[in-house]
């Protein structure tokens, strides 16, 4: 029986068995009563359409190239757009149409070039390697992206950061950004009327974080002059790149810089970071397949020998065994993938051993012109920080199974009881 979409049904959130954990679970069952088109509405929001045929999401993808358009930060655009700095410009995550074309067309081939994206590799590596001595703590703000978003490490990891340090005040207003963010676009939405609680602090973490950007960024301007001075062919760094184009002004990087904080985060559930919550997801799987993890730890010893080296760009194109468990772990539609109920990495190897797969069939940081702008970024950190924790560990899990409802990325439900044990580097 062939399901035309507008004879869909309209399939409301309200329903009483939607259940906003298990939403890939719950969207199966419609797809699989429905047909492989859906016609879905979530309370306040228009009507959205959601597809499971890889075919059908790569035609609609591909034929929106020219004016992607996706539910701006509601709440981040009004605070942007009632402060006089930002001439009503709320950048590429509050923007769609002309506005998010002018800044995205300049932003996405600098911030998405590899090359770009390997200069802050040493500084993220040192990151992963501080992060061991921590394992896996929650941090509010994901510690690489402000590494590259303020240009400096701000120490989330260090617990002996002083209170009211210059960072920690850096820190405490990434989180109030986020929180502020996640309280306006999903919980009450009274900021529309009048400016509550939440929307308040949402501005006023915006201006500190404004104030801090335009001073690193002013910082960094003058390091460059100086460097371009002394070296004219001197290589530029992303940001100082961003600020050397004619087209974007300095409010619009700053606006940028500050997209990035929230962009790695998972607003809707949590202000956990989304690569924090991916990674454990990983760990986890990796713990529940001992086989996977010896294939990928065999892998990390032949490209990273005893660890002692940092790691370079020319490792992180060795990582083979390592990007196809990443992309496992986030897999989900079923009916694409041969023993879909096993965790097997090897079905992403170059030679397909499980059959070919469509190349939208899994798609974490989605597809074309309005893909996730911080994927390369995001994509950098989690291979360095599993590369270097299943080098240096076995990991165990020992308790019943972790509930990994789908958020923005599958994420822990529990406590993350791993054990690490040491190994032999061979
Ligand atoms: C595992 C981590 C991440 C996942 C799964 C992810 C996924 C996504 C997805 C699915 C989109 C929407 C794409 C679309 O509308 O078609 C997106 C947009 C975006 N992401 Fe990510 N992301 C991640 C990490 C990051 C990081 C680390 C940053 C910042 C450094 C970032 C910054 C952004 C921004 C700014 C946008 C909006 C881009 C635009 O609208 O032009 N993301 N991300």
């Amino acid at each position: 029986m062939t399901h035309g979409f507008y004879n869909n049904p309209i399939i409301s959130t309200w329903s009483s068995d939607f259940d906003k954990d298990k939403t890939h679970i719950y969207f199966k069952k419609l797809f699989h009563k429905y047909g492989s088109v859906l016609r879905v509405k979530f309370p306040g929001q228009p009507t959205l359409v959601m597809l499971s045929q890889p075919e059908h999401v790569k035609t609609i993808l591909q034929s929106s190239m020219d004016n992607p358009v996706r539910l701006p930060m509601e709440s981040l655009k009004k605070a942007r757009y009632q402060d006089a700095y930002y001439d009503k410009k709320a950048g590429v995550v509050g923007e769609n149409g002309p506005e998010w074309s002018r800044v995205a067309s300049i932003l996405r081939p600098k911030v998405l070039r590899p090359d770009n994206v390997h200069q802050y590799l040493p500084q993220v590596d040192q990151v992963a390697l501080d992060f061991l001595h921590r394992r896996l703590r929650e941090t509010p703000a994901d510690p690489g992206v402000c590494l590259i978003s303020l240009n400096q490490r701000l120490g989330c990891l260090d617990p002996s950061l002083p209170t009211g340090s210059g960072p920690e005040h850096v820190i405490a207003a990434a989180r109030d950004f986020m929180t502020a963010i996640k309280e306006c676009e999903t919980g009450s939405k009274l900021w529309k009327l009048y400016p509550t609680k939440m929307f308040k602090q949402l501005q006023k973490s915006m201006d500190m974080l404004k104030e801090t950007c335009n001073g690193v960024l002013e910082e960094i301007e003058s390091k460059m002059q100086t460097k371009l001075e002394e070296n004219p062919g001197a290589r530029l760094t992303m940001v100082e790149q961003l600020l050397s184009q004619r087209d974007l002004s300095r409010k619009d990087v700053i606006t940028f810089m500050i997209d990035l904080i929230p962009g790695g985060t998972d607003t809707v559930s949590n202000n956990r970071s989304t690569m924090a919550d991916m990674a454990a997801v990983i760990l986890y799987l990796l713990a529940k397949n001992p086989d996977a993890q010896r294939s990928l730890q065999k892998e990390l010893d032949r490209v990273l020998g005893d660890g002692a080296a940092p790691l370079t760009p020319h490792h992180l194109n060795q990582f083979s065994y390592l990007k196809a468990v990443v992309k496992e772990a986030n897999r989900m539609d079923e009916n694409e993938f041969e023993h879909h109920e096993q965790f097997l990495p090897e079905r992403w190897l170059r030679h397909r051993p499980y059959g070919t797969i469509h190349p939208c069939a899994s798609l974490p940081f989605s597809f074309g012109t309005r893909m996730c702008i911080g994927r390369r970024i995001a994509e950098q950190e989690i291979y360095t920080l599993v590369a270097r924790m299943l080098h240096r560990y076995n990991v165990e899990w020992k308790h019943g199974e972790l509930e990994r409802p789908l958020k923005y990325v599958f994420s822990p439900a529990g406590p993350l009881k791993f054990t690490f044990i040491d190994r032999q580097i061979k």
